[in-house]
């Protein structure tokens, strides 16, 4: 069974192989996380606004020598089997691999995922519905609006304010669930008292 877990891309480096529509979602994906991100495509198409920490390589996939020093890969080529020879290869050096036409041997899979500033809500129904996925995202990105980035930038802010000078862990307790309570209006009066 796969688990959740967020990962600190940070230093990472991630090699993508196929860079068709799918791949390069999956390497935007990982460079807007600030993973280094080299994308491989037989027939690369370079994007007309290159991503910064992607880098395009227009060669067929030497398996070989492209996963030296990968932290993680992506398959998504056209070509099963040779998503399936990544897979094999990944496995034997112990680099965690995604293979987007087979989430049941994948190391990890892609969740939809629902960013408010500190908040990230991410939705995954294991491969068997991404289209319930996606309209499971589409409700969520209503309920929690843009304002829950500013809504969680001041409980942050009044956190680790409450966390430096209360000292009974009651009293602390009992502010910060308060706290979740209040409009926003509320919380920046909360901050300007700081
Ligand atoms: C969330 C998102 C993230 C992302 O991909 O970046 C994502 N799929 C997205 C879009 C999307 N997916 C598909 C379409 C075409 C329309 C349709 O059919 O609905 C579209 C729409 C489009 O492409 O525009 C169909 C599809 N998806 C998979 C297969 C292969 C298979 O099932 O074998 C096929 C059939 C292929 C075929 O038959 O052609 C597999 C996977 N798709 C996953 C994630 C993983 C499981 C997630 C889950 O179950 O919750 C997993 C397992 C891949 C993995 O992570 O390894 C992203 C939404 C972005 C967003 O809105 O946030
Ligand atoms: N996960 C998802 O959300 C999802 C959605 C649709 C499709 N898929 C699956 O993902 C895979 C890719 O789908 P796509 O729509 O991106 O396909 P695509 O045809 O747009 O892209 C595949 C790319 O792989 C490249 N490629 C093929 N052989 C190569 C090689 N030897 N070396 C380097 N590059 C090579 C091709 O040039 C092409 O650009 C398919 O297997 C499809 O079934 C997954």
């Amino acid at each position: 069974m796969k688990g959740p877990i967020l990962l600190n891309f940070k230093g990472k480096k991630a090699l993508v192989i196929g860079g068709g529509k799918v791949g390069m979602r999956r390497a935007e994906t990982l460079a807007g996380y600030g993973c280094s991100v080299t994308c491989v495509d037989k027939n690369m198409e370079v994007p007309e606004k290159p991503v910064e920490n992607i880098r395009y390589i227009k060669a067929y996939c030497r398996i070989e020598t492209a996963l030296d020093g990968m932290d993680l890969v992506v398959a998504a080529t056209d070509q099963r089997e040779l998503n399936a020879q990544i897979l094999e290869s990944c496995k034997i050096r112990g680099i965690w691999c995604n293979v987007s036409d087979d989430p049941e041997h994948s190391d990890f899979i892609f969740p939809s995922v629902v960013r408010r500033g500190d908040l990230t809500i991410s939705v995954c129904t294991d491969g068997a519905s991404p289209t319930l996925t996606a309209q499971i995202k589409r409700e969520l990105e209503e309920k929690y609006n843009e304002s829950y980035a500013e809504r969680l930038s001041l409980l942050k802010q009044l956190r680790l304010h409450i966390l430096k000078t209360e000292t009974s862990p009651e009293a602390k307790k009992r502010r910060l669930k308060e706290l979740t309570a209040l409009t926003i209006e509320e919380l920046q009066r909360e901050v300007e008292k700081i």
